[in-house]
């Protein structure tokens, strides 16, 4: 098992943050916590990743708790807040994380080189961190969390704040660290992210786990009908069916006429209306 969460909680004074979580990564995927703000995600996070202890619960990662040294040198963070050192260049900046695992000589110089290609900054490796937009930074701090060539990256809401051209980037990052058989804990508020992304999704609030799940499996299974709305004879007509191809079909067939089609499929965000009777991002 890579990495299990059991029966986890976590309270601050009397509000818990994580409430009875259970849930257990498969290798080589792209796991997805996806929740709003204040959901409990950061803190999951946290505890996964030994950071932080659970009031309750078990946390195992490749067998061991997460606070074994060998468990952390397996396990990469890229954490919500960047933690860079503006004055220093790129390079500079990998080159610190490289000691803290004793990472040295050429092996360091190798191993800044795969990660900067990784997340696209090659080309900027010798300027100041300074003079970097908010979505370098981001990618910057990513490829921080790689130098050490973990099995495990945890990714905590990296597009916050970041430009379209970085996000892509930042998404190209991931396809590229699935590909090369990583396991991929992927956090976020954007019901896009995580469908473009994820392979499985949790859907978290209030600290609890309220559906885990493929995207798809989701959509077809909390996620309502598909509308499909047109104009014919003057008149607006909407149908909502689970079987949207076939709808479409017979109704082209009928009415080879109707004008104005719009078709609504359901998202993660009516996923998450149906589960919780709010929107993700109130
Ligand atoms: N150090 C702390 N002290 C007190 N309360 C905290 C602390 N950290 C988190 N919380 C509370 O725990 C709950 C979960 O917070 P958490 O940061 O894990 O959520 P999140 O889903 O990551 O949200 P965001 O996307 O805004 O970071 C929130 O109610 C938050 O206010």
């Amino acid at each position: 098992m890579i990495l299990s969460v059991k029966a986890v909680s976590k309270r601050y004074g009397d509000r818990p943050a994580v409430d009875n979580l259970s849930f257990a990564l498969h290798a080589g995927e792209v796991f997805g916590l996806l929740g709003p703000n204040g959901a409990g995600k950061s803190t999951t996070c946290h505890i996964m990743t030994g950071l932080l202890h659970p009031d309750n619960g078990e946390i195992r990662v490749f067998g061991e708790p997460p606070t074994e040294a060998s468990v952390r040198r397996r396990i990469g963070i890229a954490p919500q807040q960047i933690a860079l050192y503006e004055r220093l260049t790129a390079r500079q900046n990998l080159q610190f994380f490289c000691s803290l695992y004793q990472l040295q000589g050429k092996t360091a110089d190798a191993a800044i080189d795969r990660v900067l290609d990784l997340v696209g900054l090659r080309d900027r490796a010798n300027d100041a961190v300074k003079s970097f937009s908010g979505g370098m930074l981001r990618r910057l701090n990513l490829a921080g969390a790689l130098i050490h060539n973990p099995d495990i990256v945890l990714l905590d809401e990296p597009t916050a704040g970041v430009d379209p051209q970085s996000r892509n980037r930042l998404f190209e990052t991931v396809d590229a660290l699935k590909a090369a058989g990583k396991t991929i804990i992927y956090t976020t508020h954007y019901m896009e992210e995580a469908a473009r992304l994820c392979d499985r999704v949790a859907i978290i609030d209030q600290g609890r786990l309220l559906a885990l799940d493929s995207v798809n499996a989701l959509l077809s299974e909390h996620g309502g009908p598909t509308q499909i709305s047109y104009l014919h004879d003057g008149q607006r007509h909407q149908i909502d069916t689970p079987q949207p191809e076939q709808a479409l079909a017979s109704l082209l067939q009928q009415h080879a006429d109707l004008s104005q089609l719009n078709v609504r499929a359901p998202t993660l965000e009516s996923v998450f209306l149906k589960l919780t009777g709010k929107h993700l991002r109130d």
